[in-house]
């Protein structure tokens, strides 16, 4: 006769009063807490909470951890890092589960996240449910006067946590494991949801400093005409790069890598660095050198770099002259106008960037402030670089973006025309794989369609009748033409 014990006339078992005065009971405790509750300070309330949990601790074999917004230190805007890790991960492992969330976009990005929403809890199966955790975000106002002048309080303060509760068998788990699981996890997450960025050191910042837009590049290595093969090698590369932190920690390397990308004007390098930035999801820092005066703004540049980014250098050659010769004929070149930085000896009293400079941070200093960094060099002579400069070690690996060959160009004809084979690509793949060197640019530029009504047939004869007209044209060794050559990486 379990069923009886809850109709209300019967006597609880062992306590001598019914069911129904029980229910009284509670239910006029739960009104007269209603009532008085809006009229008692948060402190006593506190007070109040933290009596009736340290009741219950003495009956129910839970554990709960608390994990507060607010951190001692200024790193993340005086934000703790675990209560940032905790939150992204709860909205990217457990929203699915939650009933209230609270959407948000992430620092000016496009991408909505979605978080867990207050006092809503969540249960988290670690280890394949193999232990359970509860988590429960509260938000409670701290007021330092009494209840009634709360509502329209300034001075209010919200106080924000994470409570995570688990039944205290799981103790050592949750420390050991579970709460750096929730880290890693919640890190990752939030570099997913962060809007990429890409900070230049030469407009506002004055050369010594980073200012930043949003990164936005619509460059992908799908999208990149060049020879497929060595395509492919980048790629592996980089993946190799981004998923070898254990690697780089296990044979004692700084986690970076170093690419110098060398070609003439308009074969894709710059396109080829935001299609790596946005293959990785990292960061950009655009070094502007010439706006550099010294070396130590060189350096707190370095150190202000974050993990999961790639330092450009465009230009290298015309940034610093590494030989401590001007070549007046390249002042022709706009970007050349650049004041030069003469780099040949470093100055005694450390005032300018000097190469040394520019080595010693490539190779020492950034393996000191965190790991995660690509340094990229770019440059239309190659020739020119100091083999310091370049060296394997510094520069791992060595890429050459070359004229537009057939491969190159089916990319292209895939992207502007949406075509993968044509009658006319026999004569275009004679033209560049034997008579015309003509860069990826102006390729491009010649299958740009002219009209709405796109005519694959005129555009590509358009491009042949270009290509023919270049060849009729006296081959001009200009200093900037590397010599033709197959792409090949060295
Ligand atoms: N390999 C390529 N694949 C696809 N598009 C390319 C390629 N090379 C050049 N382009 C097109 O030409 C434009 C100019 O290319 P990009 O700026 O990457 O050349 P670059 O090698 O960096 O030139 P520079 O030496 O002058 O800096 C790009 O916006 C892109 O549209
Ligand atoms: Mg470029």
């Amino acid at each position: 006769m379990d069923g009886a014990y809850f109709s209300g006339n019967v006597v609880v078992p062992g306590l001598g009063f019914r069911w129904r005065d029980l229910f009284v009971a509670a239910a006029s405790l739960v009104f007269v807490w209603c009532k008085v509750r809006p009229h008692i300070p948060l402190e006593i309330e506190d007070h109040i909470a933290a009596l009736v949990r340290a009741l219950f601790a003495r009956v129910t074999p839970y554990v709960t951890v608390t994990i507060d917004e607010h951190a001692g230190d200024t790193t993340f805007g005086g934000r703790s890092e675990l209560y940032l890790a905790a939150e992204s991960y709860l909205g990217a492992a457990c929203s699915a589960r939650a009933r209230r969330l609270r959407a948000d976009l992430a620092d000016g990005s496009d991408r909505v996240s979605l978080a867990v929403g207050d006092n809503e809890e969540v249960v988290d199966e670690f280890r394949g449910g193999g232990a359970r955790m509860w988590w429960r975000k509260t938000a409670k106002t701290r007021s330092f006067f009494f209840a009634w002048t709360r509502r329209n309080n300034d001075d209010e303060e919200e106080r924000r946590a994470y409570e995570l509760t688990f039944h205290r068998r799981h103790r050592g788990l949750v420390e050991a494991a579970y709460l750096p699981h929730v880290l890693a996890e919640g890190r990752a997450a939030a570099v997913r949801n962060r809007q990429r960025r890409l900070f230049t050191n030469s407009a506002g910042g004055g050369g010594g400093a980073w200012s930043h837009v949003k990164l936005d590049h619509p460059a992908s290595f799908a999208k990149l005409a060049m020879d497929p093969a060595k395509k492919q090698d980048i790629i592996d590369d980089l993946e190799m790069f981004r998923d070898g932190k254990e690697y780089y920690a296990k044979v004692g390397k700084a986690w970076k890598r170093g690419y110098l990308l060398y070609g003439p004007p308009g074969t894709g390098k710059s396109t080829m660095i935001a299609a790596m930035a946005n293959f990785l999801d990292y960061d950009v820092y655009d070094l502007e050198l010439t706006a550099v005066k010294i070396n130590t703004e060189l350096r707190k540049l370095f150190i202000e770099t974050t993990g999961k980014s790639i330092i450009i250098i465009e230009d290298i050659d015309c940034s610093v002259d590494l030989t401590g010769k001007r070549n007046n004929t390249r002042k022709k070149k706009k970007k050349q106008q650049r004041t030069m930085i003469a780099i040949e000896e470093e100055e005694e009293d450390g005032t300018k960037v000097t190469l040394s400079g520019l080595l010693n941070f490539i190779d020492g200093l950034w393996s000191a402030c965190g790991g995660e960094r690509i340094i990229v060099f770019t440059t239309n002579h190659k020739e020119k670089l100091d083999p310091a400069l370049i060296r394997r070690g510094r520069m791992d690996m060595r890429i050459e973006m070359s004229y537009c060959r057939f491969q190159a160009f089916k990319v292209l004809a895939k992207n502007y025309l949406d075509i993968d084979d044509h009658e006319l690509f026999g004569e275009i793949r004679r033209l560049l794989e034997e008579e015309v060197d003509m860069t990826p640019a102006d390729v491009a530029e010649n299958l740009m369609p002219r009209s709405k009504k796109r005519d694959v047939h005129a555009t590509l004869a358009k491009l042949i009748a270009t290509l023919n007209n270049t060849l009729m044209m006296p081959r001009q060794h200009a200093p900037m033409d590397v010599p033709r050559s197959r792409p090949n990486e060295e």
